[in-house]
């Protein structure tokens, strides 16, 4: 059978993106999302996500990560809603359904996406880090010298720690910038590496610095690019209105043989 696809990034976390709303893709061959998300052997990408029709939502996300596990994914949601949009399925806003529940977008002419994620109950203290839940679990750890530290290594640690076991956490470091902007770099669980960006770990790491220093709107530099959050504090300590803005943009589209 032959596959048609989309590849999309979002500051340069990359997806394969099929347009599913047939459901004819095999969606519980996890070895077959493995071997298209494969850089040596398949298209490449640090996740698949397939689009489907939902009796009531514009369209619902199916994110799967690299290696076929499965997660909330705030950078892919972008690409999501840039896809729906150039499918037609879309106008400037939508109402779409993942794997953490609903959400709501919008996207202008220069495909920069605002997307509103869920709401986040606390910001749970763990020792001088800290664990945020924005969709998929954050480890946040203030590093002094970001660009030189091993992220790799020192990010899988956490990611295999006894206390995030069995499920393993995604793990964030962060140093400022200035005031107002953070830097942060991310080893990603599901890749089992640091991606360029991550979206839903940028939300944690924004909603920790935010709260430290008494700003309710973060500028964001990853590796692959610039994102912004803003939020919402409310009375019960919990965050609301969570918004993470940033660009998506297709790459190119292919077709691949599928057994
Ligand atoms: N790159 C994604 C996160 C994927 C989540 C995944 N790595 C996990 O928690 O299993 C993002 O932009 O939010």
């Amino acid at each position: 059978m032959e596959i048609l696809f989309y590849k999309y990034q979002g500051t340069g976390n990359d997806f394969v993106m099929i347009d599913d709303r047939n459901e004819e893709f095999p969606i519980t061959d996890l070895e077959l999302i493995r071997s298209l998300c494969d850089r040596k052997f398949g298209i490449g990408a640090d996740g698949l996500i397939a689009l489907r029709h939902h009796p009531s939502y514009d369209f619902e996300m199916i994110y799967f990560n690299a290696d076929g596990s499965q997660s909330m994914c705030g950078n892919g949601a972008r690409c999501a809603v840039a896809f729906a949009h150039f499918l037609g399925m879309i106008g400037k806003e939508t109402h779409f359904l993942a794997i953490d529940g609903p959400h709501q977008a919008t996207i202008n002419e220069q495909a920069w996406v605002e997307l509103q994620m869920s709401k986040v109950a606390k910001l749970k203290q763990k020792d001088s880090d800290y664990f945020v839940n924005t969709g998929s679990p954050h480890h946040v750890q203030f590093v002094e010298d970001i660009h030189e530290f091993p992220v790799v290594t020192e990010g899988a640690k956490i990611r295999y720690d006894a206390s995030y076991s069995p499920r393993g956490t995604n793990v964030n470091f962060v140093s400022p910038i200035s005031t107002e902007e953070i830097y942060v770099r991310t080893y990603e669980r599901g890749v089992e590496n640091e991606t360029l960006s991550c979206g839903t770990g940028v939300t944690a790491c924004a909603l920790v610095y935010g709260e430290r220093i008494g700003l309710s709107k973060v500028g964001i530099q990853t590796l692959g690019g610039s994102l912004e959050v803003s939020f919402s504090k409310q009375a019960d300590g919990s965050f609301d209105r969570i918004i993470l803005s940033g660009p998506a943009k297709q790459v190119f589209k292919g077709s691949i043989e599928i057994a």
